[in-house]
């Protein structure tokens, strides 16, 4: 028998290292962000003079370069200088100033300080020691900084702050990430006067910019040749659909060639990027699906099986009846109809269904809902929840339904 592998070895089909298109990838270099990295550079340069540089916020959109950007620049700044430590703190992580304390005095070094346990103010004074035990500078850089603030609200940042401009001689500074153009306008005044910041903003691209950094990106892993331009234009105009977004374009870029290396093919053409955007999107649905909340999965399933009776748009109170009828069969006691409709209303937010408001003559007007597409996908995905698997949507029927 032939080696099944083999095939795998084909020296004709591409040959890629898909790592430099992952996310974590950090690259050296940064087509249309050359005025933000300027600045930050100019911000941070005073640790060179031996003075604390300022505060910085940045700003923009999901995928505009943000938090690579940011780990290039402190990158390189450690390089040019020993005398600074850069902490990289993912707030979806560390969303307490608690927690951040924690991470920084033991970033700083030291004996290990428990994660749950000591008063905030001896953490407090232990961060402070600890760094100026260093006699370096600290550059703090908080991503995803909105939800440190929608977690442990406006004052999380004033403790935080506060190791920034009380301690005497202390040298740390923070670079504050987030997607919220509003973050500030709705802190105190008491808060924001503190900041003392710098903002940096970083615009969402266009297509032709997300053209030349997809084709910057793939320099460095294979010659030219291989991908289409036509490829590369067509992942280009689907990031700049999605509000200027490089991840989406350059992930979709990276499944492309996946696709193409997977199915032995030469080139990596619009043919690939289209196979990429329906795998894409379906990955994006499956996340969506395994992260709900058990009470939104089985509202989403009873609107299926509402609808599967029912082939029209379906009313929140026919989903309901099935809602409940699913809950008791699974042994979950029932939400409120008021929550079931919230509950719907932000599986429509994710695209899982659609709403369309309906007149109902003197009775008012009602919600229509309808789940459009990909129907057996999604119950295959609500089905991987092992709370879910035990229901048979057979047992559903238009009898049922009606039952009370
Ligand atoms: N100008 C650019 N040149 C090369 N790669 C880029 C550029 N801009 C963004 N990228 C790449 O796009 C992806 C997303 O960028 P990044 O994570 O920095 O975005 P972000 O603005 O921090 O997004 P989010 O707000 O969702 O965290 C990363 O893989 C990054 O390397």
């Amino acid at each position: 028998m032939d080696n099944p592998f083999s095939k795998f070895t084909n020296s004709r089909t591409i040959q890629a290292d898909l790592s430099l298109l992952e996310e974590n990838y950090i690259p050296d270099s940064f087509p249309h962000r050359e005025k933000q990295i300027n600045d930050m550079v100019t911000i941070l340069s005073s640790i060179m003079r031996n003075s604390r540089p300022s505060n910085i916020i940045v700003y923009g959109k999901t995928g505009t370069g943000k938090t690579s950007t940011t780990k290039y620049v402190t990158r390189m700044l450690q390089e040019a200088t020993s005398n600074v430590e850069v902490i990289y703190v993912n707030c979806e992580i560390y969303d307490s100033p608690y927690s951040i304390l924690v991470y920084v005095a033991n970033f700083a070094g030291g004996e290990k300080i428990p994660e749950l346990g000591w008063p905030v103010d001896r953490i407090y004074r232990e961060a402070v020691d600890r760094i100026n035990g260093t006699g370096k500078f600290f550059v703090i850089v908080l991503d995803e900084m909105d939800r440190l603030i929608k977690k442990s609200g406006g004052d999380s940042l004033y403790v935080l702050l506060k190791l920034m401009t009380d301690v005497e001689n202390v040298k740390v500074s923070m670079i504050g990430i987030t997607n919220d153009t509003t973050l500030l306008e709705n802190l105190d005044s008491r808060i924001k006067s503190r900041l003392n910041q710098e903002s940096i903003v970083f615009p969402p691209y266009n297509a032709t910019e997300i053209r030349d950094i997809i084709a910057s990106r793939l320099e460095k892993v294979f010659g030219p040749g291989v991908v289409d331009d036509t490829a590369i234009n067509l992942c280009a105009a689907i990031g700049a659909q999605e509000h200027g977004d490089a991840r989406k374009a350059i992930d979709l870029m990276r499944i492309a060639i996946e696709i193409a290396i997977r199915e032995n093919r030469l080139k990596v053409t619009e043919k690939e990027v289209y196979e990429a955007r329906d795998k894409y999107e379906m990955n994006v649905m499956h996340e969506a699906i395994n992260t709900l909340p058990i009470h939104s999965k089985i509202v989403l399933l009873s609107a299926i099986v509402t609808q599967e009776i029912e082939p029209n748009s379906v009313i929140t109170g026919e989903i309901y009846e099935n809602y409940r009828r699913i809950c008791e069969d699974l042994g979950f006691t029932p939400l409120t109809p008021r929550r079931i409709s919230d509950l719907l209303t932000e599986l429509s937010d994710y695209g899982l269904i659609v709403v369309d408001e309906r007149n109902m003559g003197k009775y008012g007007r009602t919600r229509g809902f309808s789940v459009v597409k990909e129907i057996e996908t999604i119950k295959k995905y609500l089905m991987e929840d092992e709370n879910l698997s035990m229901f048979k949507t057979s047992k559903m029927t238009k009898q049922a339904r009606f039952d009370s």
